[in-house]
């Protein structure tokens, strides 16, 4: 029986901003968005087996393992490497999904980065990176690990070092699907490109956040709430919202007056991600 590998973190992201510059013809949206990895997150721990077989437990509730973006992840790797090993995948998930915190493309990440290393495959970054692109767009900002602004349809990534602070993160209980907010009439498009965003916080805005709280209102009252304790914007095209605060004991004081009806949690922005550092310091 090979030894698990346990303990590969699959961290959450924020959008400090998301800035929305136009549209392409093919209905992609160019966009301009500031990536920001945090200490908190899912869980996912491997065994290697030699029959090529590709398990995960438990299955996410919704979704059929074969459409997991973890299966998928391991899948992609067994046929660009034409790999015979398989593994069996425990996942502990703690990210909501369709909240904006990219907990799904954080799964697929870990698996591609976990399972070049139990595999021995020795792909590369920009590889790895690649196959997680066409996964989904926000796949290789975990990939690489480091905070980064992003241009393109997302795909351009730039690292860059920001200040690391505390947020509480709430989930306000609802999904938004992210194709359904940039196919609203009326989402702004027309956000001017910035030079350096990273060093302009005070033009940090979101786009998506007006015709989100104008289609799920509990998006506006989590935001509602959440203002009164600290500068708070949404992550990507929602539901879930964010708090800054300087300090960690800031942070959950407010989260100690979270109302029963959303849950939320306090972590640190990082400009190197936990995966990152496992790998870097196993
Ligand atoms: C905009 C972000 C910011 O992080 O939103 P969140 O999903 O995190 O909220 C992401 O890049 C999203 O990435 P992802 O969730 O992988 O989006 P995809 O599955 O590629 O696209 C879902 C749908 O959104 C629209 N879409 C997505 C990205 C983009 N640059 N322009 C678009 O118009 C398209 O209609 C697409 O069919
Ligand atoms: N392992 C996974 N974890 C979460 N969602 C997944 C996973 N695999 C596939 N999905 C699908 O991806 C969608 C987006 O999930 P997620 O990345 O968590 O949210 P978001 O893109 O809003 O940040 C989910 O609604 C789900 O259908």
């Amino acid at each position: 029986m090979p030894t698990p590998s346990r303990n590969w973190p699959a961290p959450a992201k924020l959008n400090l901003f998301l800035h929305i510059n136009g549209r392409r013809g093919d209905g992609y949206h160019e966009l301009q968005t500031l990536f920001q990895i945090l200490d908190y997150g899912d869980t996912l721990h491997f065994s290697v087996t030699d029959d090529a077989e590709v398990s995960l437990l438990p299955a996410v509730e919704g979704i059929a393992n074969e459409d997991n973006l973890i299966v998928r992840a391991a899948r992609l790797l067994q046929r660009h490497t034409g790999c015979t090993l398989g593994a069996t995948i425990e996942l502990e998930k703690r990210l909501p999904m369709g909240g904006g915190l990219g907990g799904g493309s954080s799964d697929a990440a870990t698996t591609l980065v976990a399972l070049n290393a139990l595999w021995k495959l020795n792909l590369d970054e920009d590889t790895l990176a690649a196959l997680g692109l066409s996964l989904g767009a926000d796949v290789p900002v975990f990939v690489r690990g480091r905070a980064a602004v992003a241009d393109g349809v997302g795909e351009k990534l730039r690292p860059v070092e920001i200040d690391e602070p505390w947020y509480l993160v709430i989930a306000p209980g609802v999904e938004v699907a992210t194709a359904e907010i940039f196919g609203h009439p009326n989402l702004i498009r027309n956000t001017p490109k910035l030079a350096q965003p990273e060093l302009r916080p005070s033009q940090w805005h979101n786009d998506c956040t007006p015709v989100v709280l104008q289609t799920h209102g509990q998006v506006a009252n989590a935001l509602g709430w959440l203002i009164q304790y600290a500068p708070s914007q949404m992550t990507g095209t929602g539901s879930c919202v964010f708090g800054t605060f300087s300090t960690r004991e800031e942070a959950l004081n407010a989260y100690a007056e979270l109302p029963n009806e959303w849950q939320g949690f306090v972590a640190r922005g990082c400009n190197r991600s936990p995966l990152l550092e496992r790998c870097q310091h196993p």
